[in-house]
Parts: structure tokens; C-alpha cells; sequence
């Protein structure tokens, strides 16, 4: 690690010359590995932008260029050479370094991202603020493949194009999302990467005009004219071109002199300008190039066999689904299965692999997903969107516009609700209750364990008068014996788990089994409480709430989601409706943002494990 040792800030990159800075990304790729084997964190997509993490930071002056990084899961390289090279191996735990750039972390960190595709109407943004207060800097805005083909980034280039302030997008090309990249724009940068350059298709269709005696000059100057219908053809990037952009490369983004050549060639057009940089995601790990979806965003694992280290004991809420609704649809014909670029992260790879016809990945595009499942429901059929809680809140207006308005039955299998753990802020999905619960004619409800999982998958695959939004957490199902019943499915009713005499405990989904451990507890201190889980967020069953509120003076909600707007508060207005004398607590998640860290450590600060329930309702009794 002799130069890795020397760099600490970007003020010692910038000291370097060529062949140190090669030596510099080989040594980083290295303490990249040694660190997010042992953390886990998003592997491939920092091995894949290593040189042009250095490239951007030798050419560009941060922090008085903005540089925004779409995602910000490849921010890690620039985290290294912004002064936190030490705190690597703090990422993604609780009060350690966020796996996102973060304005409270680095005056370098400009924009914080986590969301994909918001970048270029920020860089857009930015630039237009600095133009308005009459500044002079650089605007860089990093983006995926993937990230490209959200709505978000085609408005923001749309607009940008249009404005013409300087600004530079740098359009990372690894030809992958999270899986394999799809749709039009995808397809696209392919034929530009492997099209001959224009310059070389050019000047060989001269020559081959000016070798035909008497009229080949002639008609190399008709071609001239002609020319905009031959670039059409030929040049690269011609859609950037047409829509206000100067476009450069396809460039080799390993190779840092030519990176800053051409940022340097960027920086000099006055006017916004595309920056197209081909990468290898994994780069420089054997694994992670051979299997850049499973080393994207990768647990803590063993460098030598690329193996995780923890084996996880279980089978995981995302895979139940996948696997119930596989079943449901070789009998019901009419199921189709809609991602936004997460197939595998929703569990329904297998479904992608054995039912392709019924089976429609839209690429980064959520608002897009929710009006073409309510396209589908329609006609008659069946869609179920798989999403996970956090992206879901892109296509809140289609939810209320497109689907509910028009009652369709369309169901949202909403994965990741509640805390995710390591990502964090922008990922937990702790709003969908409330962001949800207020909307007219959907059904909300969410299972205690996979076995209620199958139960509700089944139940809205039937289930064909309106929308239905099914929310369940990231990670395995614990399954508990004394919590199986048969209970019948009944829409808008809860179920009682255990009937005690002082008081009653209501709660939803995961942390249904959180309270049980919580009810055992409190038995064991002479406080006999009554369990109910509550199924259906709504309709919420009003019966059993109104028979509850008849005979204990106190009454806990418990909830993985903010307070405001969801069981919590759905709960509270039911217990007014019913004139309740007796005292209400709510349990859940404060009016602020969440941090990140390792979901047990943030259950326990967050107060939401079964001995801090306990303790909150003890304490609250005494
Ligand atoms: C709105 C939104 N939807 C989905 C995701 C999940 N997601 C994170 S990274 C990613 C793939 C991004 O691909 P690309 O931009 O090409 O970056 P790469 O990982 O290839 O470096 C996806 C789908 C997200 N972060 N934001
Ligand atoms: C950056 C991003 O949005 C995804 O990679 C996300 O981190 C995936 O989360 P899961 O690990 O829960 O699938
Ligand atoms: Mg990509």
C-alpha cells in the first residue's frame, strides 16, 4: 500500500503522476475487498468505478465543483480520497461511515442520494443556482446504466438540453443494473458501443465517393448536405446530440489517462455534456465479474471463495413470495409479475425464469410499473407488483390517479417494510402505512409470519374488487408454533393470539412475534395481556377494536412504521370513534429519519425489540 499509505485527501492525488495513480487503484481495489468482505456493502458497482473516481478527482476541484454520485452506492472510492480512507471499515454500521454520500460526513458529499436517478436534475439544478449567482464551477453528476432509464433522468436531460447550462454527466456503462440492464435506452448504448466511430464511418464513405471517377466528388458533397441523416446513422450518442448535449466517447473507464483526457475535453464545452464511460462492474475480482448481481450488494464474505460467511438459517419473506406466486400462476392464468429492476430482490427470479411471458421487468421505473399494472388489471388481468416499500413511494400519484381512483385490482407486494438495516434513511420503509392508509378504496394488510404470507398472496390473487397492498419485511420469517392458528382470512378482521384480563396489545405483521416475546414477559410479572394481530391496517376491524375498548382501560399499538399515519394513529381514531375513556399507548417509529446499522441494533435503540416493549409498557404501567 506504498501510495494507498500517501493519500489521504485529494489534495495527495492530485501530487501523483500517471503511474502512481495505477498503482493507486490497484492498491484501493485491494482495501476495498479486505474492508467489504468483512462489513458487506455494495462490492462490484465501487470495483467498477475505481479509475474514474481518481480521474474525476484529478481534473475536477472538490468541493468547489459539486460532484453528485446517482445512488451513491459507488461512493465509496470517493469517500477514500475525501479523508475518510480510515472509517472504511465502519461503512454501513451503526454510527459508522453511511453507504451514501452524506452531507453531515464531507463538505465533498454535495448531494445525498440512496434513490437512483435524481442526480442530473440536482447537477441541472445546482448549475442553474450557480449561474444565477454569477460563480464559476464545475457541475459533475455520476450515473448508471440503470439509472438511466428511470423517468426522473429523462426529464432532468430533457430539461438540461433545453437550458444549456454547463454541466457534465458522466454516464457509467456497465450494462447492468442490479441484474442485467433492460429496455430501449439499455439496447441503445449497446449499438453505440459497438458501432465503428463516426470519425473512421466517415471518412470511409469518402473515401469509397472519392474513388468513383467523374462523380464521386460530387456526390461527396450531396453527402455533405445530407449529412444530418448519415450522423443518424452513424455517430454515437446522436439521442444526446438531438436533445442538446455534447456528446463524448464511448471511453474505456479503466484507463485514467484517457478519463482525463476526456473530462478535461468535457470541462472545456460551454454547454451540458455527456460523458459516455464504459466499465466492467466487479472489476478486478474474480467473483464479482462472473457474478456482479450477487456481489452488488453483498453480506460480509470470504475473499478466497467469495462465499458469504454467515449462512443464513431459513427461508426469507421475499422468496416465499416469489415461490407462492410462481404457484398461483401455473393455475391462475391471468397473474402476471411486475418488477422495477429488482428481480432477484424481490424473490421472483424463479418466476422471471420459468413464466418469461408473465413475467415484465420495466428497468428503474416505479410511477411507470403502478399505471402499466393498472393497464393490465384493466383488461382482466392479475398484476402483482413486487417493490420494495421505499421505491414505492416514487409512484404515490399512480397509486391514488391510476389505480385506486379507478378501483382496479392491482396488489403491491410491498417488500422491505419496516427497517431494512445497513442502507439506511433512504431505504427504510417506514412511511408506507401512512402513506398508504389514507388513500380510498385499497386494502392494506400485512402477515405475522410466511405461513400468513401464503395465506395473503392466495387471498389477493382472488380477490378481484379493488387494490390490495401487501407489506412484509426484508430478511427470514420466524416462524413460532404457538403462534400458528387456523384462523380463516377474513377481510378487515384481526385475529386474537392470547385473551388476557388487563390489557390489550395490538399489532401488526413482524412485530407481531416481537410482541408475543413481549407478552411473555409481562406474564411473567403478574400482567396478564391480551394479543391481537391485527391482519388488515384496513379496513382496520373496528368490531374487535370497539369489543377491546369495552373492557380494557389501557391499549398498546405496536408497529414497525412511523407513528404518524399508521397503526398507531388508524387505531386512535377508531377508539374516538368509540368514545374510549381508557389510555392509548403507541409504539413505533419517532417523526424522524432513521440511521443505519445492523436492524437488531437499530430495533434496539429504536426501542422496538420485545425486552425494550416490555420494558416501555411495565414502565408506562407503573
Ligand atoms: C428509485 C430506485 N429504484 C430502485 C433502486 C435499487 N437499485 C439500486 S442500484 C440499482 C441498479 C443501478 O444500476 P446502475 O445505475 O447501472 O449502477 P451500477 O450498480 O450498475 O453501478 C437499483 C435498481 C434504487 N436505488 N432506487
Ligand atoms: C442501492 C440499492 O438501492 C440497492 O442495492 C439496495 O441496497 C438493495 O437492498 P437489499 O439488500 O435489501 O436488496
Ligand atoms: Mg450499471
Amino acid at each position: 500500500m506504498n501510495v494507498l499509505e500517501k493519500v489521504d485527501y485529494i489534495s495527495d492525488l492530485k501530487k501523483l503522476n500517471n503511474s502512481e495513480l495505477n498503482i493507486l487503484s490497484s492498491e484501493i481495489r485491494k482495501y476495498l475487498l479486505d474492508n467489504i468482505s468483512k462489513t458487506g456493502g455494495h462490492l462490484a458497482s465501487n470495483l467498477g468505478v475505481v479509475e474514474l473516481t481518481i480521474a474525476i478527482h484529478k481534473v475536477f476541484n472538490s468541493p468547489k465543483d459539486k460532484i453528485i454520485w446517482d445512488v451513491g452506492h459507488q461512493s465509496y472510492i470517493h469517500k477514500i480520497l475525501t479523508g475518510r480512507k480510515k472509517q472504511l471499515s465502519s461503512i454501513r454500521q451503526l454510527d459508522g461511515l453511511s453507504g451514501f454520500p452524506k452531507r453531515c460526513e464531507s463538505s465533498h458529499d454535495t448531494f445525498e442520494t440512496g434513490h437512483s436517478s435524481t442526480s442530473i436534475s440536482a447537477a441541472l439544478g445546482m448549475a442553474m443556482a450557480r449561474d444565477i449567482k454569477g460563480e464559476k464551477h464545475d457541475i459533475v453528476s455520476i450515473i448508471g446504466d440503470g439509472s438511466m432509464t428511470a423517468g426522473m433522468a429523462f426529464e432532468a436531460l430533457n430539461h438540461a438540453g433545453d437550458i444549456k447550462s454547463k454541466m457534465i454527466v458522466i454516464l457509467n456503462d456497465n450494462e447492468m443494473s442490479i441484474s442485467e440492464n433492460v429496455g430501449g435506452l439499455s439496447k441503445y448504448l449497446d449499438r453505440i458501443r459497438t458501432a465503428p466511430t463516426y470519425g473512421r464511418m466517415k471518412d470511409d464513405f469518402e473515401n469509397i465517393l472519392n474513388s468513383i471517377p467523374a462523380i464521386g466528388k460530387t456526390m461527396v458533397r450531396t453527402a455533405e448536405k445530407a449529412k444530418d441523416s448519415f450522423k443518424y446513422f452513424v455517430v454515437p450518442g446522436v439521442l444526446f446530440e438531438e436533445l442538446g448535449f455534447t456528446y463524448l466517447g464511448p471511453i474505456d473507464g479503466h484507463n485514467i489517462q484517457s478519463l482525463i483526457k476526456t473530462l478535461n475535453r468535457a470541462k472545456r464545452v460551454n454547454g451540458p455534456v455527456i460523458v459516455h464511460v464504459r466499465t466492467k462492474k466487479g472489476k478486478g475480482y474474480k467473483y464479482a465479474e462472473q457474478n456482479p448481481d450477487k456481489f452488488h450488494g453483498t453480506s460480509a464474505f470470504n475473499l478466497d471463495t467469495g462465499k458469504a460467511l454467515k449462512k443464513s438459517k431459513g427461508i426469507k419473506y421475499s422468496q416465499v413470495f416469489g415461490d407462492k406466486l410462481y404457484e398461483l400462476a401455473l393455475k391462475n392464468k391471468s397473474i402476471v409479475a411486475i418488477t422495477a429492476a429488482m428481480p432477484s430482490g424481490t424473490g421472483l427470479e424463479k418466476f422471471k425464469e420459468k413464466l418469461p411471458q408473465k413475467f415484465i421487468d420495466v428497468g428503474i421505473a416505479e410511477q411507470h410499473a403502478v399505471t402499466l399494472a393498472a393497464g393490465l388489471a384493466s383488461q382482466g388481468l392479475k398484476p402483482f407488483f413486487a417493490v420494495y416499500s421505499t421505491f414505492l413511494q416514487r409512484g404515490y400519484d399512480q397509486i391514488v390517479h391510476d389505480v385506486a381512483l379507478q378501483n382496479l385490482p392491482v396488489v403491491f407486494a410491498i417488500d422491505r417494510g419496516g427497517l431494512v438495516g445497513n442502507d439506511g434513511e433512504t431505504h427504510h420503509g417506514v412511511f408506507d402505512f401512512s402513506y398508504l392508509s389514507h388513500i380510498p378504496n385499497l386494502i392494506i394488510m400485512a402477515p405475522k409470519d410466511k405461513l400468513e404470507l401464503e395465506k395473503m398472496i392466495e387471498f389477493s390473487s382472488e380477490y378481484d374488487k379493488g387494490p390490495i397492498a401487501l407489506r412484509y419485511p426484508r430478511g427470514i420469517s420466524v416462524v413460532k408454533n404457538e403462534l400458528t392458528t387456523n384462523n380463516e382470512l377474513i377481510l378487515g378482521k384481526g385475529e386474537t393470539l392470547i385473551e388476557g384480563k388487563d390489557i390489550a396489545i395490538i399489532s401488526i405483521g413482524k412485530m407481531v412475534e416481537i410482541s408475543y416475546e413481549a407478552c411473555i414477559k409481562l406474564n411473567n410479572n403478574n400482567i396478564n395481556p391480551t394479543l391481537i394481530n391485527i391482519r388488515f391496517l384496513k379496513p382496520i376491524d373496528e368490531n374487535l377494536i370497539e369489543r377491546l375498548s369495552n373492557k380494557y382501560k389501557l391499549i398498546i399499538t405496536v408497529e414497525d412504521n412511523v407513528i404518524n399515519g399508521g397503526l398507531g394513529t388508524t387505531v386512535n381514531q377508531t377508539l374516538i370513534k368509540s368514545n374510549y375513556r381508557g389510555k392509548v399507548l403507541n409504539i413505533g417509529l419517532p417523526d424522524r429519519f432513521i440511521e443505519h446499522g445492523d436492524t437488531d441494533k437499530l430495533f434496539e435503540k429504536y426501542k422496538l425489540d420485545s425486552n425494550s416493549i416490555f420494558e416501555t409498557i411495565l414502565n408506562y404501567i407503573k
